[in-house]
């Protein structure tokens, strides 16, 4: 098949000024650099809905957590996944080619791609949505551009939080319904009314309970105030609307990494928050695909404005899949069921957390994969109920088809106990986002689950279990790549030094953990350790920190 002139010529005027790669989390650089990028990530995909039977695929401008001058392009699958393996390979290939037609070439023979830009044929759309930041709108255009160049339709959403696009392409797909943000928040308020109605242990909203959200200046807070106009959640206070620059001291990622309350740029918010409230806060990412919880240590909320480095311990991904798991295992005690329900972590979950899921039994397994939500994604499908969480607070419940159909009969076919065990679990399915990690799905199931629980606070779920003392450092080296990991990267192979040190100091202190990889994201080495005593460890880290700079080289000043 001959590719039309125009579409080459077009992708061969964009050609971008250094090397990109798609990472787990897409293309991602200061957005000046990016309009190359994101042309050809249009035509890429465009090339993805054109390869397979689909409505559509998705493209979402975001740079996540990252700072307010960044952006970045992603694309999602037709089943509202992250992009497949293999085409992130092409997409790296395509955004670095001085030669397009040639790759062009190779999709039409290997991956069916029909070039052709002929009207008449049915043409599969990509879905697109951005974030808040300054260059996101603009970069949407190019995308329009690409699109309609390869006669595909283009539908924007307009700023969209990611999960929110991934789910409108899944449902488009695989419900053949119009998705938009109405049956996206519908679903949510479905699912809360249903858990009030059969499982709150206390069923009024007039507590003293308050719920603060830090929106990290980014696009959750529209999320969030859509939300409270479609559920009947009281007292949610959101901080942080827009004001202040976007993820800059405040939102989810710094909160994990610093443990410090966040800079709230509008305060006022909070100061009307009467003194003997009971007060979630919870912190979404720029993007809102991160939530985490924390608790500071001042409880005068009225007087937190943040700039104090006021310490707060954080509630972060691993405790959302303990109370998650707890709760989905005492419905399921209800109904004894054989669903199978599977507990994903990385091994960056705090091993109390990784031994308190064990001791919860069965039904309950508990796995460990390789950092990255596309591999918890894949294992949790594996089970009829999957729950994945990463440390940083991306993750969410997913229930098969099988699950799903098995709790509809129960429903159909009992009474009582087990039919209110049934619809629970079902309302769970329905707030939990189907297709991918969600912090405003996800605080909606927090709050749910704090409420079946008959917890108010948040310390009842923070004393299930004590973290271990753990330490985290980012390390920059000459070359990161001379780290190799097997064993979901829980054991080093190379540098041999490495690798024999680690082997040595793990014999000679059992209790104790070390994880050394290089980082996926970005140019750094991460190093993380557990262990009961904090001083001990950061001697052993010590000692890890001194081989790798080593091994690796110091950078070059
Ligand atoms: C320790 C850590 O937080 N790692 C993050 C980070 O990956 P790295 O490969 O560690 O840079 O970014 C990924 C994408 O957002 C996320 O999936 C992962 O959990």
């Amino acid at each position: 098949m001959t590719i039309d002139e125009n579409i080459i010529c077009e992708i061969q005027n964009w050609k971008p000024s250094q090397l990109f790669s798609y990472g787990t989390a897409g293309f991602r650089a200061r957005a000046n650099l990016l309009p190359p990028v994101v042309f050809r990530c249009g035509i890429l995909a465009a090339a993805r809905a054109l390869s397979v039977p689909c409505v559509c695929v998705g493209l979402m401008i975001t740079a996540s957590h990252n700072p307010s001058e960044d952006n970045g392009v992603k694309i999602i699958e037709p089943d509202g996944s992250m992009l497949d393996e293999k085409w992130e390979r092409i997409a790296s290939k395509l955004i670095n080619s001085e030669n397009p037609r040639e790759i062009l070439q190779e999709l039409c023979f290997e991956e069916n791609v029909c070039w052709t830009t002929d009207s008449k044929s049915i043409r599969p759309a990509v879905y697109v949505g951005y974030d808040s930041r300054e260059s996101s709108e603009p970069l949407s255009r190019l995308v329009e551009q690409a699109v309609k160049l390869m006669g595909l339709k283009y539908k924007c959403f307009g700023r969209v939080t990611t999960p929110q696009l991934h789910y409108f392409v899944k449902v488009a797909n695989e419900d053949g319904i119009q998705a938009n943000k109405e049956n996206y928040f519908q679903r949510l308020s479905m699912g809360w009314d249903i858990l009030s109605q059969y499982a709150f242990a206390d069923n009024s909203e007039s507590e003293n309970v308050f719920r603060v959200v830090d929106c990290a200046n980014g696009v959750g807070h529209e999320a969030m105030q859509d939300l409270t106009h479609f559920t009947k959640i009281d007292n949610i206070v959101c901080v942080n609307t827009g004001n202040g620059e976007l993820n800059k001291h405040c939102g989810a990622d710094f909160i994990q990494k610093n443990t410090v309350f966040p800079i709230i740029s509008d305060p006022f918010h909070i100061k009307s928050i009467p003194s003997n409230a009971l007060v979630h806060f919870c912190s979404l990412d720029g993007d809102a695909d991160r939530l985490v919880y924390f608790i500071p240590e001042k409880t005068e909320y009225s007087s937190l404005s943040g700039s104090s480095n006021q310490r707060v311990r954080v509630l972060e991904g691993d405790r959302l899949s303990v109370l998650a798991a707890i709760v989905v295992k005492k419905f399921l005690d209800l109904l004894q069921s054989n669903l199978s329900v599977g507990v994903i972590q990385t091994a960056y979950a705090n091993g109390a957390s990784t031994q308190f899921l064990k001791d919860l039994g069965k039904p309950i397994q508990v796995e460990c994969v390789s950092t990255g939500v596309k591999h918890l994604e894949r294992a949790a499908r594996r089970y009829d109920i999957g729950i994945f969480w990463e440390a940083n607070g991306h993750g969410t419940i997913l229930f098969s088809e099988n699950a799903k159909s098995f709790l509809r009969k129960i429903i159909e076919s009992t009474t009582g106990q087990k039919k209110n065990a049934a619809l629970c679990l079902l309302a769970l399915s329905s707030i939990a986002n189907q297709a991918t990690g969600d912090a405003i799905c996800n605080f909606v199931l927090a709050e749910s689950l704090l409420k079946v629980m008959g917890w108010q606070d948040l310390v009842s779920w923070e004393s299930l279990y004590q973290d271990l003392p753990n330490c985290y450092k980012a390390l920059h080296v000459q070359n990161k790549e001379l780290i190799q990991t097997t064993d979901q990267e829980r054991k080093v192979t190379a540098p041999h030094s490495l690798s024999v040190v680690m082997k040595n100091l793990s014999e000679s202190n059992p209790s104790y953990r070390f994880l050394v990889r290089p980082s996926g994201t970005e140019n750094i080495v991460r190093l993380y350790g557990e262990g009961p005593s904090l001083p001990t460890l950061k001697c052993l880290m010590e000692q890890i920190e001194t081989v790798v700079l080593q091994a690796c080289g110091t950078p070059e000043s």
